[in-house]
């Protein structure tokens, strides 16, 4: 069953809120009652008492709004398979935080849920049993209390008191003391000294560098493997996996025709270097600014810029240039690039069918679209596998980003590298092969069909695409490499994975976070004769 919607549904303003840090203000905050400097200590709270480590003195009994709000999204996390990015400003917004306050409460939140698999071997150090074994909300409590101790410039004094406090306060009096206990062992140390200890007597390079970078072991096996078969050197493993801790940029695209930049760019934003009509910012409340909030301007990975762009770059064979080209989106939701194909396809008199299966999603998809003119797009919902069937050769141009597991997105989703398991790899395998041979059969001989993924593994990747041109023998891949130099303002992105030795990924292309400062997006472009 499928469903198709015009171009005319599902208006409505959508980016609003999208922002990390979209705390509203708090006139308890204002007044001058409680504030955080720089480095998260909070001031104007009358006395301040000359604390140390070794005699903490009274503990703090209230908990601070914006490490109970850190707390709770750890919890959320753990306990309700929540995601963080989701989570996160809802708590924001329920307690009143200010600016200042939502980010340190996301820098806390965000950095506990990536370096979780560091904290917790520091922590199996410091308690005397498995931590599996310890109450899951006095572990999320430790994960805080860690982070602020080894990688914010929090004092020790500060972040016991406050961590202990909170506990106190949310958890109870006996867990507090075990808290204080272990937290007071943690401070014994710095990072450098604790990766030290922790990496002592190993040479397992990838035990060294899940526990020194938090990633799972078969994670960073993944991406050193990843990184060989695209053509790169395995020791810029290192560089990626900092890439992944690191707090994404925001990125902004104004939809082609349709949004301008200019209103960002006085709210601090600055030109992207890498793609036309892209900005950046290292953070800010994106609800201000009524373009977002409109839809002409949406919050997009240049690495998705990219490759969109690629496609609508990519020169046909199918007939008409341009002028009517027949457009599908066949894994639309939640519209992203589906926003900037129908803005691009707008200009050229191109129309584009932007399919989701889910139909929350699809519904995310109309809202995307909505401030393209509605004449460029319909929205189906149904499965992609279906369409080379119901529609052969019917398509120009095909964006296939299918579902993955997002081994490439890891800076901006900071609980998923413990969540994702390889048995998903190998689930997510049929599935991306059966959307890429439905796209195949979809599209008209001359036309394109663009293969992405956001994960660069090479299950998902290289053999996804290797198995479409053995089974058939009517495609020839194209240069994806020179599409995204062309694509981009330096035209030298050097993304293309010349340098692979598997010789069918040569013409494939594959962005990475430590090189471009984007979502490890991996495309192939084929061309069906
Ligand atoms: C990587 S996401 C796409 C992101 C999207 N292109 C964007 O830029 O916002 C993959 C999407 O594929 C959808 N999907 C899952 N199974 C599918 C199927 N059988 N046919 C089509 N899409 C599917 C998922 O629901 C998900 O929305």
């Amino acid at each position: 069953m499928t469903s198709e919607q015009g171009g005319s549904a599902g208006r409505s303003n959508q980016g609003a809120g999208r922002s990390n840090q979209g705390g509203q203000g708090n006139p308890a905050n204002q007044g001058g009652v409680r504030r955080r400097d720089d480095a998260g200590r909070e001031r104007n709270r009358g006395t301040t008492r000359n604390r140390t480590v070794s005699a903490p003195g009274e503990r703090t009994r209230a908990a601070d709004p914006a490490r109970l709000v850190a707390f709770e999204v750890l919890r959320a996390v753990s306990s309700d398979d929540a995601y963080a990015n989701l989570v996160l400003p809802a708590r924001i917004r329920n307690h009143h935080l200010d600016r200042r306050d939502a980010g340190f409460a996301t820098e806390l939140a965000y950095g506990a849920l990536r370096a979780q698999g560091t904290y917790d071997a520091i922590l199996s150090r410091c308690v005397d049993r498995p931590i599996t074994e310890l109450d899951p909300a006095i572990l999320d409590a430790l994960r805080i209390g860690v982070h602020q101790l080894v990688a914010m410039r929090v004092p020790a004094h500060a972040a016991l008191d406050q961590t202990v406090g909170l506990a106190r306060a949310v958890i109870g009096a006996g867990p507090s003391a075990l808290i204080n206990a272990v937290l007071r062992k943690v401070a014994a140390r710095d990072l450098p000294e604790w990766l030290t200890e922790l990496t002592a007597g190993l040479t397992d390079e990838v035990k060294i560098a899940s526990i020194t970078y938090s990633h799972p072991e078969w994670i960073v096996r993944s991406l050193r493997q990843a990184l060989v078969a695209h053509g790169r050197d395995v020791a810029e493993i290192t560089a990626l996996l900092e890439a992944d801790n690191a707090a994404p940029v925001v990125n902004l695209v104004a939809l082609p025709g349709i949004g301008s930049l200019e209103e960002a760019f006085d709210a601090g934003f600055t030109p992207g270097p890498l793609v036309i009509d892209s900005a950046l910012s290292s953070g800010g409340d994106l609800g201000r600014l009524s373009t977002v909030r409109e839809g002409t301007v949406r919050v997009q990975d240049v690495g998705s810029q990219l490759v969109a762009r690629a496609l609508a770059g990519t020169e046909l064979k199918s007939g008409r240039d341009g002028v009517e080209e027949r457009w599908l989106d066949m894994c639309a939701g939640p519209g992203g690039k589906a926003a900037l194909l129908a803005a691009l396809a707008a200009e050229k008199g191109a129309w584009i069918l932007a399919n989701e299966p889910t139909p929350h999603r699809a519904k995310l998809v109309a809202q995307a679209l909505a401030a393209v003119p509605e004449d460029t797009w319909t929205v189906r919902t149904g499965d992609g596998r279906d369409i080379g069937r119901d529609h052969p050769a019917s398509f120009d141009r095909i964006l296939v980003d299918a579902p993955c597991t997002g081994l490439g997105a890891l800076r901006r989703r900071p609980e998923s590298r413990w969540r994702r398991q390889l048995s998903d790899v190998v689930e997510l395998g049929p599935l991306q092969r059966e959307l890429l041979n439905s796209a195949l059969d979809a599209v008209k001989p001359g036309g394109v069909v663009a293969y992405v993924t956001c994960s660069p593994h090479v299950a998902e990747t290289i053999a996804v695409v290797d198995d479409a041109l053995r089974r058939r023998d009517d495609l020839e891949l194209l240069d994806a490499g020179a599409a995204l130099d062309a694509a981009s303002l330096t035209g030298d992105l050097g993304a293309g994975n010349k340098n692979s030795p598997v010789d069918t990924n040569r013409m494939t292309a594959q962005l990475w976070p430590h090189l471009h400062q984007t979502d490890a997006m991996f495309l192939a472009l084929i061309r069906k004769l």
